[in-house]
């Protein structure tokens, strides 16, 4: 329930074990691929089941800014070509809002483009890691002024298509990086060739998410170990249907952990790329039983959750519910490998540490990790630094926990607008 005086929604408990099936709205990382790569087809695209959220339609936006407007349809939205002259050719401003899609996707479109198209968003996207892009797409040709800040606001100056060909990258802040470029690269005259230099980047998933929607699109995509080769060549996909966000199904498959009794996800995929299908893995080893079939995945909690040990480098994004479900855990758990979360919506391991511990638990930031040392936990506001994951590890931690009030919960529009009813529903 949103209290109406304040903006704070009180986290519903959980009296009884649950027993529930739900769907989650579609991925957003594929949605915003799915859009981004239409926008360089040469024919429009349909695409299905999207994700229809303030990301999205920040993308959306900003791709009819540089020139591929969009169509809502019965169920999506029809996404047209950039256009032959490559998109716009007046003066425009690009808004990024906190999405870190558009900002690391869009700016080499407006490259192709023939205007100065500006750059800004949130004050938190001003603080996000895109350096290292920038500079690479200068290296690539771009032409880009930041005043020598190397974050937003800057302003790319299209000139009508971009040089392409090799540049090496250090995408260890950001695996967007790295994907921008792929992504991209079928539009440059000589396509591109990245070889990563420096630490290897986050979120293995989202990188084999790029290649693959890459390939569905009709691109020639090699990849040799730290190096990645996509062709210059025209896309083409008529219709793409987006699957359900396995990250925002994160908190719901949590539920069932800790709260006991069963969730039920519906239309899990058999075969994905998205970070969140790890969990099939992770749950097992939290005490809970895990089957995937037609019908979705199903999660029953067990009766203890085991401390554990994990490595997040590769499924960073599902960090803040995993937390949330480590409090409850008999015994200590470390997160180690995800040092890059500082540079997410907020530093969500200082936030993490904060919130959780304020209400009890005991958890203290590592360089790359947090430490949890489970305590008897309490009620109290919840603060969520405009970051709609630290919404939804909120709503785990008050399934057990009376009281808990979670602060500015409409920034989890950024992924999913009808969280909190939702949540509501799930936990009667
Ligand atoms: O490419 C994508 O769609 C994403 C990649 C990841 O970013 P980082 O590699 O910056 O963590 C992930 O955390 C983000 O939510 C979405
Ligand atoms: C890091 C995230 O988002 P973004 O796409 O803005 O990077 C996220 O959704 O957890």
């Amino acid at each position: 329930m949103t209290d109406a005086h304040e903006d704070h929604w009180a986290a519903p408990v959980a009296n009884t074990p649950l027993d529930a099936a739900v769907r989650v709205p579609g991925s957003k990382s594929i949605t915003n691929r799915a859009y981004v790569l239409a926008a360089l087809a040469s024919a429009p695209t349909r695409v299905r089941v999207p994700l229809d959220s303030r990301d999205t339609r920040l993308m959306l936006g900003a791709l009819a800014t540089l020139g591929a407007r969009s169509e809502q349809t019965a169920d999506g939205f029809l996404v047209h070509p950039l256009g032959p002259a490559g998109g716009r050719v007046d003066e425009a401003t690009v808004t990024m809002g906190n999405a870190g899609t558009v900002a690391r996707f869009t700016p080499a479109l407006a490259a192709l483009g023939s205007a100065a198209v500006r750059f800004d968003g949130d004050e938190a996207i001003r603080r996000r890691p895109i350096g290292p892009l920038l500079t690479a797409l200068r290296r690539l040709g771009a032409r880009i002024d930041d005043e020598g800040r190397g974050a937003p606001p800057f302003t790319v100056h299209g000139e009508g298509g971009l040089r392409g060909g090799k540049v090496d990258l250090d995408s260890s802040a950001s695996s967007q990086f790295l994907s921008a470029l792929l992504l991209a690269g079928p539009a440059f005259d000589q396509g591109i060739t990245v070889r990563l230099v420096g630490d290897a980047p986050p979120s293995e998933p989202h990188i084999a998410m790029t290649l693959d929607m890459l390939r569905r699109f009709g691109a020639t995509v090699e990849r040799e170990g730290s190096e990645f080769h996509v062709a210059p060549s025209k896309l083409s996909c008529p219709e793409y249907v987006v699957e359900p966000d396995l990250s925002t199904a994160a908190p719901f498959a949590a539920a069932a952990v800790v709260a006991g009794g069963t969730v039920r996800v519906q239309g899990w995929p058999k075969y994905t790329t998205q970070p969140g299908d790890w969990l099939r893995s992770l749950l097992p080893a939290l005490g809970a039983k895990v089957t995937l079939d037609d019908s979705g995945l199903t999660v029953t909690g067990g009766s203890v959750i085991p401390g554990v040990e994990l490595d997040l480098h590769e499924v960073g994004e599902l960090t803040p519910v995993i937390a949330a479900m480590l409090c409850f855990a008999e015994g200590p758990s470390a997160i180690s490998g995800v040092a890059h979360l500082r540079g997410h919506e907020t530093d969500r391991l200082t936030a993490l540490a904060t919130e959780l511990s304020g209400l009890g638990a005991g958890v203290t930031e590592t360089g790359d990790g947090l430490r949890i040392t489970p305590a008897p936990l309490h009620g109290g506001v919840f603060r969520t630094y405009d970051d709609h994951r630290l919404v939804m590890a909120a709503a785990v931690l008050g399934l057990r926990v009376p009281g808990v009030r979670v602060e500015n919960p409409g920034t989890v529009g950024k992924t999913f607008p009808e969280f909190t009813g939702t949540w509501d529903g799930l936990a009667g």
